[in-house]
């Protein structure tokens, strides 16, 4: 049955949550009616009757439903906010049931790949552009909506939970978006700023998911403040060219979205890339890290990604590549470090 986009007054639409639906539901619903999507029956049970999350606070005005349909048909206006490697499954779960008038904000900082039938990034080892998607991306593949948007910036959701002061990017095409995502979420603790360059956002959030592994390595290896700024500033030239080899611009990598989430990263204990890093540095297997954390750490996949793409850009990124040696080819971090102390890193800033 076609559905009317009715004048009646709809609720906003949470799809996730874990640590960062719960915190963007709870701002939403100091403003909205918010519905939440979660696809385990028993938490939609635990925030429609204690109002928590798998422990979570959840605003006791927020309702949640396991239905797709139902979250479609209750909301124009719809956040997604799972991680990646679970995203295309979400997207196309709730395909069937989203139209033209929805609009989609999503606050995932994770890629996604469009392989063909029986293609790995085992079996492909490079990837081209065409074949890595940024959510919107997969959004705009996957479902009848165009008007897409991404919210991406410095948002440890823990500090957001505290009602600590913080601030975010929304990035679409559509100034609508950014016009609508501004009036949802801006508060006197929290700021919101507009990018047009949504693949840029996107890409800016995703990389310095990377940097920070790093950044938590330099930590976990007892090094100081020095290391760090070093590690940030060349990160951030790493993130540029990488960003613009995928069609991002360098202005959203300086902004928010990029250099402010990455200095928030590379210094949060609370960061879970962060904190990957930390634990390889103390000795710990990938294995053992993953296999113990509760929380996605979206960096982790993002280095494979972005490792096979350089492969086939003509770009080097030596942080990424020496990275990728490390989670996956059992490189000792201090031989990784090692390297890049000896890089011939020679100008500065060459991107401007
Ligand atoms: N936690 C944070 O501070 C921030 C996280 N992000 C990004 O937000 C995204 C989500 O992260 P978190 O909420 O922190 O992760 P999380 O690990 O806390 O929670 C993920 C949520 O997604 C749900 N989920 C997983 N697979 C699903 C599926 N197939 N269908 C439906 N739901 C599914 C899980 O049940 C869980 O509720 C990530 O891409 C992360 O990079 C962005 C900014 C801040
Ligand atoms: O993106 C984040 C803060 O802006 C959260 O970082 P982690 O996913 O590393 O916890």
């Amino acid at each position: 049955m076609a559905l009317k986009n009715s004048s009646k007054p709809k609720k906003i639409g949470v799809v996730g949550v874990g640590s960062f639906g719960a915190a963007i539901a709870n701002m939403l619903a100091e403003k909205n009616e918010v519905m939440v999507y979660a696809r385990k029956e028993e938490i939609v049970e635990e925030i429609n009757s204690v109002h928590t999350a798998s422990g979570r606070e959840i605003n006791p005005s927020i309702q949640a439903t396991f239905d797709p349909e139902e979250l479609c048909r209750s909301c124009n206006i719809l956040f997604f906010m799972v991680p990646s490697a679970a995203f295309v499954d979400v997207v196309r779960r709730f395909a069937p049931h989203l139209y033209p008038f929805h609009l989609i904000i999503h606050g995932t900082k994770g890629l996604a790949l469009n392989l063909g039938p029986g293609e790995s990034l085992e079996t492909v080892q490079k990837l081209r552009r065409s074949q890595i998607l940024t959510m919107s991306e997969v959004i705009l593949q996957e479902t009848v909506s165009v008007r897409v948007g991404c919210l991406a910036g410095p948002n440890i959701s823990k500090e957001l939970s505290l009602g600590q002061p913080a601030a975010t990017v929304i990035a679409s095409k559509y100034n609508e978006v950014i016009l609508e995502g501004q009036r949802l979420l801006r508060s006197e603790k929290f700021q919101v700023y507009g990018n047009s360059d949504i693949i840029g956002v996107e890409l800016s959030g995703v990389l310095k998911n990377i940097i920070a592994i790093a950044a938590g390595a330099i930590a976990g290896l007892g090094l100081g403040e020095n290391a760090k700024g070093l590690l940030i500033s060349r990160g951030m030239v790493e993130m540029v060219h990488l960003s613009k080899a995928l069609g991002g611009s360098v202005q959203s990598v300086i902004g928010l979205a990029g250099v402010g989430d990455l200095v928030t990263t590379c210094n949060s204990v609370d960061s879970r890339n962060f904190t990957v890093g930390f634990r390889l540095a103390k000795g710990e297997t990938l294995d053992q890290i993953l296999s113990t954390m509760d929380e996605v750490a979206e960096g982790v996949n993002t280095v494979r990604i972005i490792d096979a793409f350089i492969k086939t850009a003509g770009i080097r990124a030596p942080i990424t590549e020496n990275l990728h040696r490390v989670l996956f080819e059992d490189l000792p971090i201090a031989e990784a470090l090692h390297f890049l102390m000896k890089y011939p890193f020679s100008v500065d800033v060459d991107f401007v």
